[in-house]
């Protein structure tokens, strides 16, 4: 049986509380007991629902008691002092917290990201009971919209899970009863101000945590923190902001964004959301590699040749050639989501699974690589290509891109980390738009067998026997492992076979969308899958020198065909490292 960590509940003041409904009879008989018997006061105060959480089954992703993180005794996350923006430092309890609003505005709701993702992830988690009793859901944008035509907007998006269908179109009635929307400008504390009163008239008067989530272009980050702290913010409880990427495009635009937002917001109370970490494949890496012993041990450059991180998509930029054309994939994929995958993927053991702990040893990770050097990366882009009666589009060809950009929609790059686990072993990335399939994967590909028996058996091409290790975050996730094994019958002939972790096979259920899994953190005050401000810097400095010379440089794309699997480029360069691509063999 699978052990699910994570499970969410709703509160209710009758006994036993709906929180209770996943207790053991037992639990609720102690705790029922217990209440009777003690006439002090210190157990009849403490609200059902803590009790339940101290005692063991609510789970954040991290598999820490749910809410131990953001709504601990000592008030906030760290158990530091809370320090409101508007000035106000209090600490938060955790009984303030039981009966609080959670208000989640989400800001560029008129938007692409608020449509396809944010409003569907956040239905996914209030039909799960994963949203506090008292929530509600404002949209704020300049497009002039009622409450009705959010609802409208809205509804359209909205899907049931496949395996979870039972009440969903009630349960959707309710979710959109508690979306409001606010038209306004993203830079006027006045129409903040107004957000504000119609958030404390929802929220009835009781205590209330907000949460901001900034679907917007970055260029107005700073305009919407500013008015949101300043006019919107929680008087009494929490107040919290989901970031967007991008983070800058440099090491100094993104320290000049961090520096702006932390005049309004404290480093805890900033979300930088890299949506990769929330996809399930990526949970699991850690797991995989410190749950089980066969892994740990041979996660080093002693055993391992190589490690490849690949990602491609088989559509263009249509529809974001604007927003693509200033960044390119280095910045869109590339600099963020692989680096934050490269980065768990290699650190040394956390001394536990706080934030602090795991975000401490990423960022040892990124701090030791060795920034990326441009004899080390190869870029194109892509370009018109007819199949059939099929024409499909030159990346030039979108009419916000400039007809002689230079932005790579495809790069390959060799990355190094210098330190004394991972030394010598090449990391190689691969991110494109518009190849012949759509797919996202972790390989590492092992040494050799030494002195390998059966090597007349395999032939002189002893790369085809090593073994290769797969995690498929996307499409279809899996992991498998790439082994040798005799093939069936009197003779010695051998084969290679996958251990095949085939998710669909084993786990029939819906694997819930990485923007459930983040919301649902920042919601509970968890960090660990968001960015943190030295990790963001780190990340930056690697990428940098190079982004700057290939502008300065002007170097030029090689041209791939819509389509395709892309330049030829990274052939060259994976065998300057005696690196063979995986992805080649199992298409
Ligand atoms: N879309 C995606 O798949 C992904 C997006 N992101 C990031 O998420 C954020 C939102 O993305 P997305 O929804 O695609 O963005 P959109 O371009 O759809 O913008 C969101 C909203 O912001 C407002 N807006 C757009 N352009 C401007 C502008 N120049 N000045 C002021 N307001 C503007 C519009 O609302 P109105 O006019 O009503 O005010 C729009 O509906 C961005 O930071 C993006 O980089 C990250 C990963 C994936
Ligand atoms: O952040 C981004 O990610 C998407 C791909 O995300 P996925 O979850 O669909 O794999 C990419 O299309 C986009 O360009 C980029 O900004």
């Amino acid at each position: 049986m699978a052990t699910h960590l994570s499970t969410c509940s709703s509160s209710s003041a009758s006994f036993p509380p709906s929180s209770f409904k996943n207790q053991t009879p037992h639990f609720i008989k102690f705790i029922t007991l217990l209440r009777e018997s003690h006439s002090s006061r210190w157990v009849s105060q403490i609200p059902l629902r803590i009790l339940a959480r101290k005692h063991f089954q609510l789970k954040s992703s991290n598999g820490h008691p749910l809410n131990a993180v953001s709504f601990n005794a000592a008030g906030n996350t760290l158990g530091q002092e809370y320090t409101e923006p508007r000035g106000k430092s209090f600490p938060i309890s955790d009984s303030e917290n039981v009966a609080s609003n959670l208000s989640i505005t989400v800001v560029g709701a008129s938007g692409d990201l608020a449509k396809k993702k944010i409003f569907p992830a956040l239905f996914a988690l209030y039909y799960e009971d994963c949203l506090p009793e008292n929530f509600m859901v404002f949209g704020y944008a300049r497009t002039q919209m009622t409450d009705e035509e959010l609802r409208n907007m809205i509804s359209r998006t909205l899907t049931c899970r496949i395996d979870k269908r039972e009440n969903c179109e009630d349960k959707m009635d309710q979710f959109l009863k508690r979306c409001f929307y606010h038209a306004g400008q993203y830079n006027s504390e006045e129409d903040f101000a107004e957000l504000d009163s119609k958030m404390i008239e929802k929220e009835a008067g009781s205590k209330s945590n907000r949460l901001f989530y900034l679907s917007i272009p970055p260029n107005i980050f700073v305009d919407v923190v500013r008015c949101a702290s300043v006019k919107a913010s929680s008087a009494n409880g929490w107040t919290r902001v989901i970031v967007e990427k991008p983070f800058g495009r440099d090491s100094e635009s993104s320290a000049e964004l961090t520096k702006c937002l932390k005049q309004y917001l404290a480093e805890d109370q900033i979300f930088r959301i890299d949506h990769y970490l929330g996809k399930e494949l990526v949970e699991n890496l850690s797991v995989l590699r410190f749950s089980n012993l066969v892994f740990e041990p041979v996660w080093s450059r002693n055993y391992i040749r190589n490690v490849q991180l690949i990602f491609s998509e088989d559509f263009g930029t249509e529809g974001r050639g604007g927003y693509f054309d200033k960044y390119g994939i280095i910045r869109d994929i590339m600099q963020n989501h692989l680096l934050q995958i490269l980065a768990l993927f290699a650190m040394e053991t956390p001394v536990s699974l706080d934030a602090e702990d795991i975000r401490n040893e990423k960022v040892k990770v990124l701090r030791s690589m060795r920034p990326l050097l441009l004899e080390d990366v190869v870029i194109g882009q892509y370009k018109g290509h007819s199949k059939g009666s099929k024409l499909y589009p030159a990346y030039i060809d979108d009419p916000t891109v400039p007809k002689d950009s230079l932005t790579p929609t495809f790069a390959a790059a060799a990355l190094f980390i210098d330190n004394a686990r991972w030394d010598g072993v090449p990391f190689l990335m691969k991110a494109g738009k518009a190849l012949h399939t759509k797919r996202a994967e972790i390989r590492v590909q092992f040494r050799h067998v030494p002195g390998n028996l059966y090597k007349r058996n395999f032939g002189t091409d002893l790369d085809k026997a090593t073994n290769e290790l797969v995690l498929r975050v996307q499409p279809d996730e899996a992991i498998y492992l790439k082994i040798n094994n005799k093939v069936p019958g009197l003779g010695m002939r051998l084969d290679r076979s996958d251990l095949n972790l085939l998710y669909r096979s084993r786990y029939p259920k819906e694997i819930p969308d990485a923007y459930e899994r983040l919301l649902l953190d920042a919601i509970e005050g968890e960090r660990r899958l968001f960015i943190r401000s030295d990790e963001l810097d780190a990340a930056w400095s690697l990428f940098t020198p190079l982004l700057k010379e290939l502008e300065q440089k002007k170097i030029v794309p090689e041209l791939y065909p819509y389509g395709s699997r892309g330049p030829v480029g990274p052939h060259y360069l994976a065998a300057k490292h005696n690196v063979r691509w995986g992805d080649l063999s199992d298409d």
